[in-house]
């Protein structure tokens, strides 16, 4: 029987204020610039570009509970949660193109309305699960987890362009890989409710191919459940990706960043991704603007059956002398 062909529904969001660096909304521009979409059809992925989300502008976005943007952030999340369920019902695999991690609720939101229960895959420096009340920055994209785990709902106060929103997630159902900056709070929190967790000293101890392994049975040993795998760029060492708003030292190869994707598109349970935090304006050199450009493409492709030993058409022969 054929392969039932991949399918990626790609979605632009320039959007940075879940953050306060400027820069990161022209991520999905430069990843499209790369040749995503043109790299995924040659790899035999049918492609549909859904563009570039517009955001509303709010001119009157005052503080809120000490966070920052909050109303601009909910409406921004409020239509990409609209956007990513119209791509799931097309039949595709969600692809977000961040734009800062505050993004994550929109398409986690949109993700689970359009398919029911799902499991997260975190990867990323950080754990990104502050609550507005522990966030010692105020900036969003620190806290888009406590927006959508359900056992943390009665510690997060209700938010003004939130209301729309129910969080989806069970803390079960998440797993991190990448850890190596996180707060006290988050961290309080990961132990508080039982969250799943490979940092990087768990990748240097399993080792990759150890760590996907677990993470898979884990996420599977309740029944499979469709896989929305959450990237941020600042999970690579800042080596390799260092356009990025919150770069981290010690981070994942290349290579490590890859297996990763490849060792999920093989599960076939890839529902949607998203790939966050490219900032061309925190790269000192366009040298290091392009590496990281080019290794979250690549990140992408892996996600869609791109596998480095290489392939070859099907019905491939030789010429003949
Ligand atoms: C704030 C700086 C000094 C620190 N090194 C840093 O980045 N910290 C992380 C950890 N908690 C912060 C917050 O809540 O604002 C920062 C969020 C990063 C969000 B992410 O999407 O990039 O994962
Ligand atoms: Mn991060
Ligand atoms: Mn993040
Ligand atoms: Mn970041």
């Amino acid at each position: 029987p054929p392969l039932p062909q991949r399918s990626a529904g790609i979605i632009g969001a320039p959007f940075s204020k879940g953050q306060h660096r400027g820069g990161v909304e022209t991520g999905p521009d430069r990843i499209r610039a790369a040749g995503l979409l043109q790299r995924l059809q040659q790899q035999g992925c049918a492609v549909k570009d859904y563009g570039n989300l517009a955001f509303e502008d709010l001119t009157d976005d005052e503080p809120v509970r000490g966070s920052n943007r909050v109303r601009a952030v909910g409406s921004a999340n409020q239509r990409l949660s609209e956007a990513v369920q119209a791509v799931k019902k097309d039949g595709h695999t969600a692809v977000m193109l961040g734009g800062d991690h505050s993004l994550a609720i929109g398409s986690i939101h949109g993700h689970s309305a359009a398919v029911g229960q799902l499991s997260v895959l975190w990867v990323d420096a950080h754990a990104d699960v502050n609550t507005p009340l522990t966030s010692y920055t105020g900036n969003l994209h620190g806290q888009p987890l406590s927006y959508l785990l359900r056992e943390l709902r009665p510690k997060v106060p209700a938010l003004p362009n939130f209301s729309w929103m129910q969080p989806c997630v069970s803390a079960r159902d998440l797993v991190y890989i990448g850890l190596r900056d996180v707060d006290p709070a988050e961290h309080y929190i990961l132990k508080l409710l039982g969250v799943k967790v490979f940092s990087m000293s768990e990748v240097d101890q399993l080792g990759v191919a150890r760590v996907m392994e677990e993470t898979c049975d884990y996420l599977c040993s309740r029944g499979k459940k469709p896989i929305h795998l959450s990237y941020d760029i600042d999970a690579i060492d800042p080596s390799v990706t260092p356009a990025t708003g919150t770069p981290v030292v010690g981070g994942l190869t290349y290579r490590e960043g890859l297996y990763i994707t490849e060792h999920l598109c093989q599960t076939g349970l890839l529902s949607a991704v998203d790939l966050v935090e490219v900032n061309p304006l925190r790269g000192r050199t366009e040298e290091e603007v392009r590496s990281t450009v080019s290794t979250a493409v690549d990140l992408l492709l892996g996600c869609f059956g791109r596998v480095r030993e290489g392939n070859h058409p099907l019905d491939y022969h030789l010429p003949e002398p």
